[in-house]
């Protein structure tokens, strides 16, 4: 079953200026995908269209079979509630606790004065709870954000996405900040919840090597365009230096 789909995008911010040309492609539910190319080849622009971010000039953007990029608020953000995000700089409440931070993946579907109370029902704490169980956080709870160094915060992020009942990661560079151990483990993470939870992963990275380890699928981006698409045991050096030309010499 298809999960995203993009039928012939095309997308600019300034006229004459594609920044995406004409991209089409299908993603199975519960792939792990990664996004690779040079600076400015439309990563982050492409994710954003799976979140309604960016509007695209032209084409068709599909999310569980359901025709997205034209939907009317209210449903669409319904499907945006499956959509969960994450950052290269985490996205937290440094001012709030951990568990604060998880809470707000819910604020979409409590009533507003609960949110702006922060009296969460009883149901959403639980559930809060064992989303930072699941990431192997629970014991940071009360933690304030700010305190939690960089692996921890994209832990919390991720349950925080889980807390949003997200079947969608869309992540941005999620590791790009973190030392190699600490980045392995929240891949670690993101490939168990993929396979756990059914979880689609759509992670943009300048980091082939990480690409190739973790993702059953590279999509290789090149000035607006579909340069690669394919296996990880498929990307060869050749194709490495023709994307990135003279950046990896
Ligand atoms: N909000 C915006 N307004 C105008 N131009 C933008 C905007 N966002 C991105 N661009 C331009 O679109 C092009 C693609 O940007 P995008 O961020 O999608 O690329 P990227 O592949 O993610 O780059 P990087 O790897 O550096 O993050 C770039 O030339 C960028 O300057």
């Amino acid at each position: 079953m298809a999960m995203l789909e993009l039928k012939h995008i095309c997308q600019s911010y300034k006229k004459g200026k594609p920044v995406l040309r004409d991209i089409s492609f299908t993603i199975p539910a519960g792939q792990f995908v990664s996004v690779i190319g040079p600076s400015g080849a439309g990563k982050t622009t492409l994710l954003r269209l799976f979140n309604h971010m960016v509007c695209p000039d032209s084409g068709e953007v599909w999310i569980d079979e359901v025709r997205f990029d034209t939907l009317k608020s209210r449903k669409r953000r319904t499907i945006q509630q499956r959509v969960g995000m994450i950052f290269q700089d985490f996205c937290l409440v440094d001012t709030c606790t951990c568990l604060q931070n998880v809470l707000n993946g819910c604020l979409a579907r409590i009533p507003l004065w609960r949110a702006l109370s922060g009296f969460f029902p009883r149901v959403e704490r639980e559930k809060a709870l064992a989303a930072l169980e699941a990431v192997g956080m629970e014991e940071y709870r009360q933690t304030l954000a700010h305190a939690l160094s960089g692996g921890q915060k994209q832990r919390v992020a991720i349950a925080r996405t889980l807390m949003q009942d997200a079947t969608i990661l869309l992540a941005d560079e999620p590791v790009a900040s973190l030392d190699p151990l600490t980045a392995r483990q929240v891949l670690e993470l993101m490939c168990r919840l993929q396979k756990e939870q059914g979880l689609t992963v759509v992670m943009n990275s300048h980091n082939v090597e990480q690409a190739r380890t973790w993702s059953d699928r590279i999509i290789g981006l090149k000035d607006g365009r579909i340069f690669f698409d394919g296996a990880p045991a498929d990307w060869t050096e050749d194709r490495l230096q023709a994307l990135y030309g003279r950046q990896t010499s």
